[in-house]
């Protein structure tokens, strides 16, 4: 289990600008040392922020984009195109600017799709995809970008739900989520913990509890991000206000 950083950064502007950096970085050397780059793209403020951060930074252009495979922690069950699906706001952000090959891109089928309004099937199908592009049961992605919510989520793992108990199934569906939309599919902790590095970034006052608690010993049955490490790194991406509270060393 590797043992969390903590960086922290003056506001979420430059949070968002710096972890872009950090990512150019972090694909370029994934692909020279294994060809392709793994990402799982987060939605919410900040990580849709750190994606348009990267699409405007001109050493985007650094990575080979044609050898890097996209996926989501998360995806909200929506239909397709829906403005608040993490997909279209991925795409508006990022995607729609750089070239990565469609076939590349993996996204969680909406409820418009070819498993209609049954998140299950979407969950199921999703699990597949990601087993046919690693080792394992998903693969070892180079880089799990997470959100971090109010009460300790990250994806769509909330405390205490059927979803933070998730030990097998690497995708499942979420119903009456606090977060709206209500419906969604999710990694679950053991498919996040796959990741070499695993990146918690988030921004506010409103976050500082929840951030302080994953970081001294909440379970994450209580307090999702506690669970979420990588296997080679867990960093902790902050602006200030959300860092109020982490003790000091
Ligand atoms: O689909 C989602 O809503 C996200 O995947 C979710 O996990 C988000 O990252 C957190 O709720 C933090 O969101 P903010 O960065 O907007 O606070």
């Amino acid at each position: 289990m590797t043992k969390p950083e903590v960086v922290v950064h003056r506001d979420g502007d430059l949070l968002a600008a710096a972890a872009a950096a950090r990512l150019v970085t972090a694909l370029v050397d994934a692909q020279t040392a294994r060809g392709t780059a793994h990402l799982v793209l987060t939605g919410g403020r900040t990580g849709i922020a750190v994606l348009e951060q990267l699409r405007a930074t001109p050493a985007r252009d650094a990575v080979d984009w044609s050898r890097v495979e996209l996926y989501w922690g998360d995806e909200r069950f929506l239909p397709s195109g829906h403005p608040e699906r993490n997909e279209t706001q991925a795409r508006e952000a990022l995607l729609d600017h750089v070239p990565v090959p469609a076939g590349r891109v993996h996204v969680v089928e909406p409820s418009d799709g070819r498993f209609g309004d049954d998140p299950d099937a979407a969950a199921a199908a999703y699990a597949e995809v990601l087993a046919g592009l690693g080792d394992g049961a998903v693969p070892s992605f180079d880089v799990c970008l997470l959100g971090v919510g109010e009460e300790g989520h990250v994806a769509s793992v909330f405390p205490d739900s059927p979803a933070v108990r998730e030990r097998e199934r690497p995708v499942v569906a979420v119903r009456d989520c606090p977060k709206p939309p209500p419906t969604r599919v999710s990694l679950s902790l053991p498919a996040i913990r796959a990741s070499r590095q695993v990146w918690l970034m988030t921004t506010g006052a409103a976050k500082a509890e929840a951030v302080a608690a994953a970081l001294t010993g909440t379970a994450e049955a209580d307090l999702p991000a506690a669970g979420a490490v990588g296997t080679e790194r867990t960093l902790w991406l902050l602006d200030a206000a959300a860092a109020a509270k982490v003790p000091s060393e």
